[in-house]
């Protein structure tokens, strides 16, 4: 694992509340008044409040400070953000008029398509930028959490919060990575007593087990020398890769010696790890040789207890395959006690000091889900349902933190972070807080946009201001009764998120408050009121044959698993029976399972559904960027692997087009602008068929001699110059507003481009043909092995040239662009177009796709790719030959020779496509 940590620039800071409050939801208004007294199933009435007459130092109760900030975009750069996207939406409407009202009698099929495409292009950037118009910025205020939250005893009444890690494959998904998110999770800042950590394992392998084992041992190191001199980050690898190590704790002398043993302890754990496979391969074959056995018969993996692994084995048999095999839970670190416990003192055992450090550990379950073929398991979302039914039996936390086995925590507030959000003034309607992806071994140059700077700190900021951020998929903190189809609590009259304007579209929707109840009622009575329906929001029937866990729904949103342990919720015998049975692989059947409740099936990407079948219920979603990043994964840096991800993403986001969710009829609880993110969120795939004409016929008109426009007047550049000089303005503001760079913005650019012609196309007739001849869709895992030599060169993998036939039409394009140029160039030498100046705007365009697809060009010419004389050499070379032969043949000159311009059609271009911020 190689450490790349990009500087974040400070997010712009916000202007002063009052100035800007004008355009915030009415909720969100940081002026703060005092709420009437209310309690609902989640509001928290389990922190201190002004009510209880507490007060911090200064006097100021508590409860007045609110647990984050929200900050308004500084105006010098909003407003004119604003008004620059409104000036180009109508410089591009009179564009279109222009054409439409200028025909062009010469080629009419390429007049009207071309305009097809404009519209859309131009359709497009406004959804993409519509839902930009009111980005914020949000703040947790850690140490008011912390006020309102810990007690000076070292006891902490914050909210339970079940960690759920998904794995699929120790090979593929390198085990030592798994086991670094673990500990980065265990040594986490979090009351260790409301904190479980749950590890997902599909492959059902001995060998995640095993992993786990022996991370839950080297934890006991770990967790308390984090503890103890305040390290960052807590995964272990990247920690101790880590060039300096700046020190936060209270003795340096002793840090020195600590760090020195723990690094000891470190790699010879790692060894452990990396000799796994091998020691439960030998412990077999030494059990199996003493059975003496005939050909043919199972020869089963043993644990290291000498019992029989119930999942995968290794000489895979009946019952015992990947995809065949019993559900398994076991609990590798119990519930740890709710009181503070110091370790002991350094002696010749333990060199290291912990008399001052609590040495508790937070409780790690792994478990593996049953198997069995021809079921379908729904993948990672199939993952999710179970691990979510079997921590409701053990620790039935209120909140759900999902990481995908790459992610650790890389800061160690990250959790607290996330919790302001949904314990704060009004955070009773949020479903989820979703923080960005940031990742780890990118090249320093980002070839394909691995980053996705411009999506996360653009897009998904700027949707907090609306609704709130759609769910990518990992590092994302849920309400667990959300998971359950709940929704959120209806206590405006005229709508959860945006009263007046969604009070006029679903008056009859909304009931009055039914709820309110003062806080010292709330306290009196920790279980939910009953609601319309009862407890559940719908039939028993729908949550599965379960008695243990429909009973823990009611309590779902209890402050945490202690409280949970004091009603008797304890992984006992039969606690960890019934969990094994709700992973069960017919226990969804005829349930509501990935249909109303969980994360939704039947999608090769599960996360966008999910958290839109949350917003149309009302609920809202909040942004979580912190610095230092609160998680870092890692990202495909190979060109081959980078497309496969994107295809599954657009894949997955035109099915969901094409699907019965699709935005268009979402409820009228969705936000309008929302709304329209989420169209866009559904259909920027199609981009790639206009995006293919665009960068293709232009290039052949130099060869046809018929062109898109037939003669521009002086209006016609007056509207395109606006429409580009716009898009490039708005652009640097939004960049600013981001604390991104311009270069990221480009690079998005050249990978919204090279994703378009290939990934999004393939993706277009893979849907296309799933809705016409109902043929399903299958994907794989995305690697996160290094295929290269990773020592001698982090980014080798970079290089590494795997053909797919993804990579077809952008090579086609090149060359189509390349062989235009030199024809355009061409004719001029030959005198044939005199117009010259006005065929170098058409070769500027060709350019302009050659510049976009230049990192795909560096990407396929692999190792020799490194230079990148070598691209332009190919490309120079390749223009050389078709000019020279084209001045040469005779009878390709016939056809061209009309004094059109090439201006027009090349300036519009794919400008108006808006830079699409979701590869
Ligand atoms: O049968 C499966 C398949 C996958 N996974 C897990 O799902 C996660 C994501 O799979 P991966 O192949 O890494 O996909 P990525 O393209 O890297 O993932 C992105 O895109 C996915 C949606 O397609 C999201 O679910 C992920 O959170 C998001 O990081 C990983 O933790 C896997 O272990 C399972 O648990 N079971
Ligand atoms: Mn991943």
């Amino acid at each position: 694992m190689s450490r790349l940590l990009p500087r974040r620039r400070r997010p712009p800071a916000g202007s002063p509340a009052s100035a800007a409050s004008r355009c915030a939801p009415a909720r969100d208004r940081p002026r703060w008044r005092p709420p009437p007294p209310r309690w609902t199933w989640t509001s928290w009435p389990w922190a201190r409040s002004a009510e209880d007459g507490e007060t911090d130092e200064s006097g100021v109760a508590v409860d007045d400070r609110p647990v984050f900030r929200t900050e308004k975009i500084k105006g010098v750069l909003l407003h004119p953000y604003r008004v620059l996207i409104f000036v180009r939406l109508i410089a591009f409407t009179l564009f279109v008029i222009w054409r439409i009202s200028h025909k062009n009698p010469d080629a009419m099929w390429l007049w009207v398509t071309s305009i097809c495409g404009e519209f859309w292009f131009g359709f497009s950037w406004l959804l993409d930028q519509l839902p930009k118009l009111n980005p914020i910025n949000r703040v947790p205020d850690l140490a008011v959490l912390r006020q309102r939250f810990d007690r000076p005893d070292g006891t902490s009444t914050l909210p339970g919060l079940d960690i759920f890690v998904t794995t699929a494959d120790p090979i593929k998904e390198p085990i030592l990575s798994t086991a670094n998110s673990v500990l980065s999770i265990l040594a986490a800042d979090y009351p260790v007593d409301r904190n479980t950590c749950y590890v997902s394992d599909d492959s059902g392998m001995l060998l995640t087990y095993e992993a786990l084992a022996e991370s839950s041992k080297f934890a006991t190191l770990w967790v308390p020398f984090c503890r103890k001199h305040g390290i960052e980050p807590r995964g272990p690898e990247s920690y101790f890769e880590l060039k300096s190590h700046p020190y936060m704790g209270r003795a340096q002398d002793e840090f020195v010696n600590d760090r020195r043993r723990v690094r000891k302890e470190y790699d010879e754990f790692k060894a452990r790890i990396n000799s796994l496979e091998h020691d439960i391969k030998q412990r077999n074959d030494g059990y199996n040789a003493a059975n003496a056995h005939r050909e043919g018969e199972p020869r089963p993996t043993w644990m290291a207890d000498g019992t029989q692994w119930q999942g995968t084995w290794v000489d895979a048999s009946e019952n015992h395959r990947r995809g065949d095999h019993a559900g398994i839970v076991l609990v590798l670190l119990n519930h740890p006690s709710h009181r503070r416990q110091t370790g002991p003192p350094a002696s010749a055992d333990n060199p290291l000091d912990f008399s001052g450090v609590d040495v508790r550990l937070p409780m790690l379950v792994y478990v593996s889900r049953e198997k069995r073929p021809g079921h379908d398991h729904q993948k990672k979302a199939g993952a999710m349902n179970a691990l979510t039914r079997a921590s409701a039996l053990l620790s039935n936390s209120p909140f759900i933190l999902n990481l995908d086995c790459d992610h650790y925590i890389n800061n160690s507030q990250a959790l607290r972070a996330g919790i302001c959000f949904m314990v704060g003034r009004d955070s009773d309607t949020v479903a989820f807080v979703q923080f960005p992806q940031r990742f780890e071994g990118v090249d320093p140059t980002d070839l394909y946009a691995n980053h996705n700077r411009i999506f996360f700190d653009g897009t998904l900021r700027a949707l907090d201001g609306m609704q709130g951020p759609i769910y990518v998929g990992t590092g994302c903190l849920f309400r667990r009764i959300t998971v359950y189809g709940f929704d959120p609590p209806r206590i405006n009259v005229g709508g959860p998120c945006f009263p007046r304007l969604a009070g006029l579209f679903a008056k009859t929707k909304y009931e009055k408050p039914g709820l309110e109840m003062t806080m010292a009622k709330a306290k009196a009575a920790p279980v939910p009121a009953k609601g319309k329906h009862g407890f559940l929001p719908l039939p028993k029937k729908t949550y599965g044959k379960s008695d243990a866990f429909v009973d823990s729904i009611p309590r779902a949103s209890h402050p945490s698993p202690y409280a949970a342990a004091a009603e008797g919720i304890v992984a006992d015998e039969a606690t960890i029976v019934e969990a094994v049975n709700v992973t069960a692989a017919a226990f969804e059947k005829k349930t509501g399972w990935g249909k109303e409740i969980g994360w939704v099936y039947d999608t090769v990407t599960e996360d966008v559904v999910t958290g839109y079948r949350m917003h149309i219920k009302g609920w809202r979603s909040r942004y979580c960027s912190i610095y230092p990043h609160a998680f870092i994964g890692t990202a495909p840096i190979n060109l081959t692997e980078r497309l496969f991800q994107v295809l599954r993403w657009s894949t997955g986001s035109l099915e969901i087009f094409f699907s019965k969710n699709n935005p268009l009829f979402g409820s009228t609880y969705l936000h309008p602008l929302q709304r329209v993110a989420y169209i866009n969120i559904t259909t920027y795939p199609f981009t790639a068929i206009f995006l293919i004409f665009y960068t293709t016929v232009p290039a052949l008109s130099f060869v046809t001699g018929h062109f898109i426009v037939q003669r521009p007047t002086t209006m016609f550049y007056v509207y395109l110059g606006i429409v580009l000089s716009t898009l490039l303005v708005i652009a640097v503001l939004e960049v600013k507003w981001a604390g991104v760079t311009v270069f990221e913005w480009f690079r998005n650019g050249q990978f919204w481009m090279t994703a378009s012609c290939s990934a999004y196309l393939a993706a277009v007739c893979q849907v296309l043909t799933k809705v016409i001849f109902r043929r399903d869709i299958s994907f794989k895992l995305t690697s996160k092995l290094p295929s290269g030599d990773e020592k001698k060169d982090p980014y080798a993998d970079l290089y590494v040239v795997r053909w797919t036939p993804l990579m077809i039409t952008p090579i086609i394009i090149i060359f189509v662009n390349i062989i235009g140029s030199a024809v355009a160039f061409a004719k001029v030498l030959d005198g044939e177009w005199t117009h010259w100046l006005k065929v170098a705007g058409g070769v500027f365009f060709n350019f302009w796709v050659l510049f976009h697809l230049y990192p795909f060009a560096k990407g396929i010419l692999g190792k020799h790719g490194k230079t990148p004389v070598v691209v332009l050499v190919w490309w120079a070379f390749t223009f050389v030959i078709t000019a020279v032969l084209y001045i040469n043949i005779p009878h390709m000159h016939s056809s061209g020779g009309k004094h059109t311009t090439v201006h027009g059609h090349h300036g519009k271009k794919f400008v108006d496509a808006g830079y699409y911020n979701w590869p």
